[in-house]
Formats: C-alpha cells, structure tokens, sequence
C-alpha cells in the first residue's frame, strides 16, 4: 500500500472533521482530529482551575498533558489524563474557551509536535485542523482548504447541535471563534499549492467525493 499523507483545512462549521473521516475510510487511511487535540487541553485546563488568561500556565498545562487521541476513523475516542472527554469537548463551553489555547503561541508548539510524531508513525493518514496544509505537513502528499460560506457554516453547526443554541451563540461559537484563531493561523486563503474545495453548494458526499478527487489529483 502507497504511503499517503493528507492534509486539509478550513474554517469551522466547513465539514473539515465529518468529511476528513469520511475519505479516510474510504482510503483505508488513519485520521487525525487536530481540533480535538486543542479541546481537550481546553477542557482540562478548565476543569483544573487553569487560569486561561495566563499564557505560561495554559503553555504549562499543555506540555504536561497526558492526552490521548484514537486516530481509527471509525472509533472517536479522546482521553485526557486518563478522564474520557470524547464527548463533552464539543460542548459549547469548550469551544468559546478554545481560542485561548489556540493562540498561545507555546502551546501550539507543543501540540504541533505531537501531531508531527502521529502523522509520522502512520503510512497512510488523512489530518485535519487550521494548520496542517501549512505548519504541521506542508509536505504533505496531498493539501486541501475546505471553505463553506458563512451562511452555510452557521446552518450547520446549529443542526449539528440539534437547534439547541440561539443565533447569537451560533456567531459566537463560529464566526467570533475563526476570527481569533486567524489571528495566529491562516486557513482562510489557500496557500501556494494547496486545493480549494468549496462545500457551500454541495451535500456531504459530493463534498467527500470532491475531496477525494482532489487527493487522487495531487497524490499520484
Ligand atoms: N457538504 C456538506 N453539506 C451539508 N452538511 C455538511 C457538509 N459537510 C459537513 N456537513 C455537516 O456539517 C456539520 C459540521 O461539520 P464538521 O465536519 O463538524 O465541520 P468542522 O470540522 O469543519 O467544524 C456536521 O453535522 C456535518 O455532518
Ligand atoms: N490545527 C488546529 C486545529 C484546531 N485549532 C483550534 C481552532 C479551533 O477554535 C479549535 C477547535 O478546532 P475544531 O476543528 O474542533 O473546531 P471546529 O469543529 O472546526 O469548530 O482548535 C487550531 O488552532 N489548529
């Protein structure tokens, strides 16, 4: 079997997860959630009384983190000091915290690091988040930046959330979110030799079949 390294990017609410998975098990390729990664810190961080305001104390918790991510596409499973937070790092909270890891600059290092050494330990992966097309594999075999209009993206996380947040807390969660991470990452424009896949206009499996055909362009 070929080695394949995939990356691909893009705001949140884009489909970058649920697409990401999906073309890794049809590539009988690893998967690698980097978002995961980042909401589990956060959420350790706030259940010990981490002072997030505190960039040496957040940069602190993350290179002590004993974080584990499953990386089979078909079992979601994320632990954090051996608590399984597979579940509650998607909640709400947890996603209007994040940012305050994202762009501690420190952390980040850190957390790079550990997806480089996954990335490395599998033959064959797709890996997904803001950076990865960029920081994490710019050698990647093949790199994509997923983007969804706004609109969409909005849509979609509410639906995702079963209509429980109000449109306001939507906005929060999504838009005011992407718009602190870009301050320290860029995945809003597509960077030199890096695929564009618009969703905004296609259903979930015309979104993963696109991507695939962008993968099989780049990679063979
Ligand atoms: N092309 C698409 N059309 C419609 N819904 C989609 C599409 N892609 C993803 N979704 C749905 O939108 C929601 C958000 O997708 P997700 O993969 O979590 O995005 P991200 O990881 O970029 O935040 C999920 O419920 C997913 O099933
Ligand atoms: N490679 C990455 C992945 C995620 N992040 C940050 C940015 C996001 O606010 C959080 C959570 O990412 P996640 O992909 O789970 O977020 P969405 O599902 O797209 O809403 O982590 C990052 O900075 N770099």
């Amino acid at each position: 079997m070929h080695k394949l390294t995939v990356a691909i990017d893009g705001p949140s609410g884009s489909g970058k997860s649920s697409v990401s998975k999906e073309a890794a098990r049809r590539l009988d390729a690893a998967y690698l959630d980097t978002g995961a990664m980042y909401r589990a810190v956060t959420w350790h961080a706030l259940d010990a009384g981490t002072d997030l305001t505190d960039a040496d104390a957040v940069a602190a918790a993350v290179v002590a983190a004993d974080l584990f991510i499953s990386t089979d596409p078909d079992v979601e499973k994320v632990t954090i000091h051996g608590t399984d937070v597979t579940q509650a790092i998607r909640e709400p909270f947890v996603s209007e915290a994040v940012s305050a890891v994202a762009t501690n600059l420190a952390a980040r290092k850190e957390l790079v690091a550990r997806q480089r050494t996954i990335i490395a330990a599998h033959p064959r992966i797709v890996a997904e988040g803001r950076d990865i097309t960029t920081v994490v594999a710019p050698d990647a075999s093949a790199r994509i930046l997923l983007t969804a209009s706004e609109e969409a993206r909005l849509r979609r996380r509410g639906l995702q959330l079963g209509g429980t947040q109000s449109a306001a807390e939507l906005q929060a969660q999504v838009l005011a979110r992407d718009a602190k991470d870009s301050t320290v990452v860029n995945f809003q424009v597509a960077s030199d030799g890096v695929a564009t896949v618009d969703s905004s206009e296609l259903d979930f499996e015309q979104t993963v079949v696109t991507v695939l055909e962008a993968i099989k362009a780049q990679a063979s």
